[in-house]
């Protein structure tokens, strides 16, 4: 079983590493092509993975085809390759924004569709997936596909109205979470840490809280309380990044990403 990547951008590598660490593929059968040669070459010698000449070879010579190219220019690479697209090999489009219509129109009707929204945790099978297939894909061929996308990470059907926002909370998320651990770690090494000590402290605590949310069915509001003991530090602390502006920075955040849809 071929699986293709048209794209070896810094998802499609995340993706790619997830597959091998996963162990449930040979990397050899990971065919891959990328506009510059130089931006993947050398990823692509450590990984042992198969480079092509094209992007028609990637169809060519895989089943699943993971289409890995920026929005920008996702409509052209579909273009090229569309009519060496068979119902017998399965597209998954990781693009960010592309509606499985869209996708069938720029392909064929009939054509095996899975539309995902992963992260960037997938390198380390700790990502986070939402999907939703067109009807064309069902049976052995989406039990595949569906294998292929949980070896990197947990997978989550949802309906494409909801894609917007759960792309934005999977997708997005782990450059806010990157951001806040960098955040407190520099405050970590303003106060003396050194920043290998201070990032190791912070994301530690990162890891622990998001385990503890998903594992003690406590809603988040309720751990916070745990944690800001009366008259402590953390409450001083939670009541300051409150009132300037933690909370609407996030939301703004979020928001800006929506209108600009
Ligand atoms: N980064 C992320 O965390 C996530 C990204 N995505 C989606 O993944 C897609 C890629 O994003 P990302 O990896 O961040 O972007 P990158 O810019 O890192 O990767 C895009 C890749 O597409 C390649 N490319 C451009 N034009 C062509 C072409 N004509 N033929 C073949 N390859 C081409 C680029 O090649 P070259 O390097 O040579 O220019 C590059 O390797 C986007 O659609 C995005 O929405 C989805 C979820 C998360
Ligand atoms: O920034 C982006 O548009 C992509 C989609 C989600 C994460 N990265």
């Amino acid at each position: 079983m071929n699986i293709g990547f048209i794209g070896v951008g810094n998802m499609a590598k995340a993706i790619i590493e997830g597959l091998i660490k996963s162990n449930s593929f040979n990397s050899k059968n990971i065919i891959v092509h990328s506009r510059n040669k130089k931006s993947y070459e050398q990823f692509a010698k450590r990984n042992n993975i198969t480079v092509v000449d094209s992007n028609i070879e990637v169809v060519k010579k895989s089943e699943f085809i993971f289409i890995a190219v920026t929005p920008s220019v996702v409509k052209n690479v579909l273009l090229e390759i569309r009519e060496h697209l068979v119902p017998n090999k399965v597209l998954i489009s990781i693009v960010s924004g592309l509606k499985l219509d869209r996708l069938e129109e720029l392909t064929d009707y009939n054509q095996p569709i899975l539309r995902t929204l992963p992260n960037i945790n997938s390198s380390i099978n700790e990502g986070l997936t939402v999907y939703k297939s067109n009807d064309n894909l069902s049976g052995k061929m989406k039990e595949n596909s569906l294998n292929i996308l949980s070896s990197f990470g947990d997978i989550i059907e949802l309906p494409e109205d909801k894609f917007e926002i759960s792309g934005i909370l999977g997708g997005c998320t782990p450059a806010y979470a990157y951001l806040f651990i960098d955040s407190l770690s520099r405050m970590g090494v303003k106060y003396g840490l050194n920043k290998n000590q201070a990032t190791k402290i912070a994301a530690k605590a990162i890891l622990g809280s998001s385990k503890m949310v998903l594992e003690s069915n406590k809603n988040p509001y309720s751990l916070i309380d745990d944690v800001c003991s009366p008259g402590g530090d953390t409450i001083k602390g939670l009541l300051s990044m409150e009132e300037n502006g933690f909370k609407k920075s996030i939301n703004n955040g979020i928001d800006s990403i929506i209108k600009d849809k």
